[in-house]
């Protein structure tokens, strides 16, 4: 039978500490037996043990410390038991830091068939060969001590916005049943001890009773962090925005706050003035595959012909390796031709400028400026690339 893989030599700890605050925004450093990761944070999003496009020695160049992996997709391909039994995912992508991954609930109800989901779990189809799987709390958590995450989420029910009040309850309810039944499993597998974390998910849709009530629930439960689950789910960005001031208030203050999904870099920006401490989202890494670049100033469409003769880096002050080498009429010229090096360019730029992003904010917050560079990017945003 496969076994988790061993955790790794030396610590064997979770912790978070909130090191500054500068009004909402917080600064912070969470430990996992794969290193330090310095907080508010961008993960890469690596779905199917890679992130697309990029090797993982230039993910680390960009300054990443925490990527996330995606157990619906591990689980069908190429299954748990495999990777744990090949010595789990760190070993198995040539990561060595930190890695947090899903409960696979959101992917099962965007991407599997047939699915049918009650109080016991999720049943559904594989979208690659239709072969039949029960995706419960305690399978989702097993499945994801398999790959041997560092940090993992319980199972739960996320559904889309807009909603009726009594579906958004019913789904926030379920959720808080599979919190317990995930951190039982957690515990018989002994996560705590292996400082690993489990992340309680607080759900309640765009209704605040509920997502209050979501937060103070969880929060009686012993989870390492929290995620805010339910958002970027079609909602307008206001709406969320709206979502979070009602939320981080009423969640555990020395704990960590992972928003999941999320998001531009506007979004990022929002965000962490409102006390979110970690992102993921797959927007740097797909737009990077379609042409498309995040500056400083804003995104730059390179399969645009003004690029074509543009001699000019996308920006001259970038330290990305990967795009200061280069003119933007070479990346067109890449990208109007399919070549697989615009991909891996662009994703890289992408990855670096988001990297650069949370480290401003880090740094912001250190010094208790970030009320001036929170003004000084949207400027930057607002000036356009030129
Ligand atoms: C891209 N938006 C997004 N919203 C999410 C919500 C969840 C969740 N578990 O509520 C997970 C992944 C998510 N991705």
């Amino acid at each position: 039978p496969a076994v988790p893989p061993p955790a790794p030599e030396g610590t064997k700890h979770f912790s978070f500490k909130l090191l500054k605050t500068d009004g909402r925004a917080r600064r912070g450093e969470i430990s996992t037996p794969h290193g330090t990761v310095q907080t508010p944070a961008f993960m890469p999003v690596g779905t199917q043990a890679t992130v697309k496009a990029m090797f993982m020695g230039h993910v680390e160049a960009t300054g990443a410390e925490v990527v996330l992996g995606n157990t619906y997709h591990l689980m069908l391909r190429p299954t748990a038991e495999r990777v744990a039994r090949l010595g789990g995912l760190h070993k198995f992508m040539n990561w060595n830091k930190t890695i947090l991954t899903d409960s696979g609930g959101f992917q099962v109800m965007s991407l599997a068939q047939l699915r049918k989901l009650d109080e016991d779990g999720v049943r559904f189809q594989s979208h690659i060969d239709g072969q039949r799987y029960h995706l419960t709390p305690e399978r989702s958590v097993e499945i994801q001590g398999l790959l041997g995450s560092d940090i993992q989420m319980q199972l739960d029910e996320c559904i889309k916005l807009p909603a009726e009040r009594a579906e958004v309850s019913r789904a926030m309810e379920l959720s808080l049943r599979w919190a317990v039944r995930s951190r039982e499993q957690f515990e018989r597998m002994d996560g705590p001890a292996k400082g690993q974390a489990l992340y309680g998910i607080v759900q309640g849709g765009d209704v605040p009773d509920l997502r209050i009530r979501s937060a103070e629930e969880l929060g009686k439960l012993p989870f390492e962090g929290y995620s805010v689950g339910g958002l970027a789910v079609g909602e307008p960005q206001h709406v969320m925005l709206e979502m979070l001031d009602i939320t981080l208030p009423a969640m555990p203050t020395h704990k960590p706050r992972y928003l999941m999904g999320v998001g531009t870099p506007d979004d990022l920006l929002e965000s962490v003035r409102r006390g979110i401490d970690q992102f993921d989202c797959v927007m740097p890494t797909r737009a990077g595959r379609h042409g498309l670049a995040y500056t400083r100033f804003g995104k730059v469409n390179l399969k645009n012909a003004r690029h074509a003769d543009d001699p000019r880096p996308l920006d001259e002050a970038s330290t990305c390796e990967a795009t200061n080498h280069y003119s933007r009429a070479y990346l067109h010229h890449l990208v109007r031709a399919g070549e697989g090096l615009g991909a891996m360019l662009l994703t890289w730029n992408n990855i670096h400028y988001y990297q650069d992003l949370m480290r401003g904010m880090r740094e912001a917050i250190e010094a208790g400026t970030f009320d001036d560079f929170y003004a000084r990017t949207k400027e930057d945003w607002a000036r356009g690339d030129i």
